[in-house]
């Protein structure tokens, strides 16, 4: 679906926020996209679907680069941008306005997401809060049915009903043939939603692994404070006792703590980092 080489992109000549970047977005999946508060997430956004354009290197939907902006690509993507802005209309309005450019759009569907947030169909978007008028361009973008959607901090300006009522929708929304990613530099909003993490840092992917690889790889737990428990990745102190990143060597399965993963990834000389890496490189026996 999303295929990235080489990505080089800055505003200026002299900085680049994305450097050598390559990744691979595929159908079916849900994507959360993590990183620090100006790692670069919004700017990757904008350059999948066509907002902004590599320096150097591609990117393609679907064998096409992103930047041609080609119609028949368009109307198969929706990008939700962090800062939303409505058009002084209804929800009905918007729909019958700006569904018609979304072949797969379903009005039905968009209705019943906004009676599931509790938002009102209508009253002009701009009468309505903030949270309010995200939700309305939540429940758009689910009801477009495009093939990809990118989603730019879509949890900020939700409360926290919300936020779980976000997940159950955009889970339900989820086909075969769809690709989602979710930006956040809230991790536990994406808790139980996404199934494949992508961690930019320094200008690049350093993590693109599903849930389930790192659960294989890696196990997360508790260790009392003061002590090194053998093995440990990663350990930060937290209110009862440590919390600590170890190799996965007894092949149990425990909970993959996105936060602790994120702060582990993003630190100076990440030892989980260089294990994944490594593990990535081991043959398959
Ligand atoms: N239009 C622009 N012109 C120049 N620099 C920009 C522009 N937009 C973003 N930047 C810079 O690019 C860097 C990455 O910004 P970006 O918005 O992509 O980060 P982010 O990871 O989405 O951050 P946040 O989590 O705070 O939203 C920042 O240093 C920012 O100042």
């Amino acid at each position: 679906m999303v295929r990235i080489r080489n990505l080089h992109f800055g505003y200026s000549r002299r900085a680049l926020q994305l450097e050598n970047l390559n990744l691979d977005l595929l159908r079916g999946r849900i994507y959360g996209l993590l990183g620090k508060n100006g790692a670069g997430k919004s700017t990757l956004l904008k350059n999948i679907v066509g907002l902004a354009f590599p320096q150097s290197g591609t990117c393609e939907l679907d064998g096409h680069a992103a930047a041609r902006r080609r119609p028949d690509t368009l109307q198969d993507l929706f990008f939700l941008p962090e800062d939303v802005q409505v058009p002084p209309v209804t929800a009905t309005q918007l729909a019958a306005s700006t569904g018609v450019f979304y072949p797969r759009f379903d009005e039905g569907a968009f209705h019943e997401y906004l009676r599931e947030l509790d938002v009102p169909s209508m009253k002009q978007l701009t009468a309505l809060s903030y949270g309010q008028q995200k939700k309305v361009l939540i429940a758009f973008a689910l009801a477009t049915n495009t093939s990809l959607l990118v989603l730019d901090e879509p949890t900020n300006g939700l409360d926290i009903p919300s936020k779980a009522q976000f997940r159950k929708l955009v889970a339900r929304a989820l086909g075969e043939e769809r690709c989602v990613i979710i930006s956040t530099h809230q991790v536990r909003d994406l808790d139980s939603l996404i199934d494949t993490v992508l961690v930019l840092h320094e200008r690049r992917i350093v993590l693109n692994e599903t849930i389930d690889q790192l659960a294989e790889q890696l196990s997360f737990g508790t260790a009392p404070v003061g002590t090194a428990p053998p093995d440990v990745l990663y350990a930060e102190v937290a209110a009862r006792g440590q919390q600590v990143i170890r190799p996965n060597h007894a092949g149990a399965y425990s909970k993959v703590d996105l936060e602790l993963l994120f702060n582990a990834l993003t630190g100076p000389q990440s030892a989980v980092a260089s294990y994944l890496t490594q593990r990535q490189h081991e043959p398959v026996l």
